[in-house]
């Protein structure tokens, strides 16, 4: 995309990282690892340094961790459209196979599909997609027992790096 239009207010680490059709909203760090795909991207300041499928789109002031992976709908049968709200979190090295809503963190490493089951605070079972654009979500996968769980975010995980983003 760079190769086209320099977006304003826009850090990018490695243009090529960045595909023609993306759209970056002021405020947005992509980083080495971070990839933006056409018809996706950014509606705010937010942190990429993982990957943004096309069809995504990634709400203010939102982090998207280091190799973490949002789903796509462009092959291997992925038909549910991926947002992420404001404020969310997805920790390195995660993904999310269903919308975010607000104030949302993936624990590291945790792989969220629609059809994940998911134990409630209460200890019902649901599928992910049950959740779908859902707020104030914590996704932890229990390292004691293996469960995938959804717990309130109450904790605020400290938002954006402000340093990291006072060079935009
Ligand atoms: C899931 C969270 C958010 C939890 O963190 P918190 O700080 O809220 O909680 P905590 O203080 O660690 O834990 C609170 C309590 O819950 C327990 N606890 C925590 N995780 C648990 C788990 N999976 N299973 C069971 N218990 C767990 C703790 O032991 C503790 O218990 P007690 O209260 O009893 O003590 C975190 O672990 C996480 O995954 N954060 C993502 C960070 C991230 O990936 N950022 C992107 C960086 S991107 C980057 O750096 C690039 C790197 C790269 O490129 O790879």
């Amino acid at each position: 995309m760079t190769d086209y239009v320099a977006p304003k207010g826009v850090r990018i680490a490695d243009a090529d990282r960045v595909r023609l059709g993306a759209h970056l909203a002021e405020g947005t760090t992509v980083m080495h690892e971070g990839f933006v795909n056409f018809n996706a991207g950014t509606l705010g300041t937010s942190m990429v340094e993982g990957r943004v499928s096309a069809g995504v789109v990634i709400g203010d002031g939102s982090d998207i961790g280091g190799g973490a992976s949002t789903m796509g709908t462009l092959s291997g049968g992925g038909n549910v459209r991926i947002t992420i709200g404001e404020r969310c979190l997805v920790g390195a090295e995660a993904g999310v196979g269903i919308a975010l809503g607000d104030e949302c963190v993936v624990e590291a490493g945790l792989y969220v599909t629609a059809g994940t089951r998911v134990t409630m605070p209460d200890g019902e079972v649901v599928k992910a997609r049950e959740l779908s654009g859902a707020s104030h979500i914590l996704f932890r996968r229990n390292s004691v027992t293996g469960t995938v769980e959804a717990r309130p975010n109450n904790a605020v995980w400290g938002g954006l790096n402000e340093v990291l983003h006072s060079h935009n």
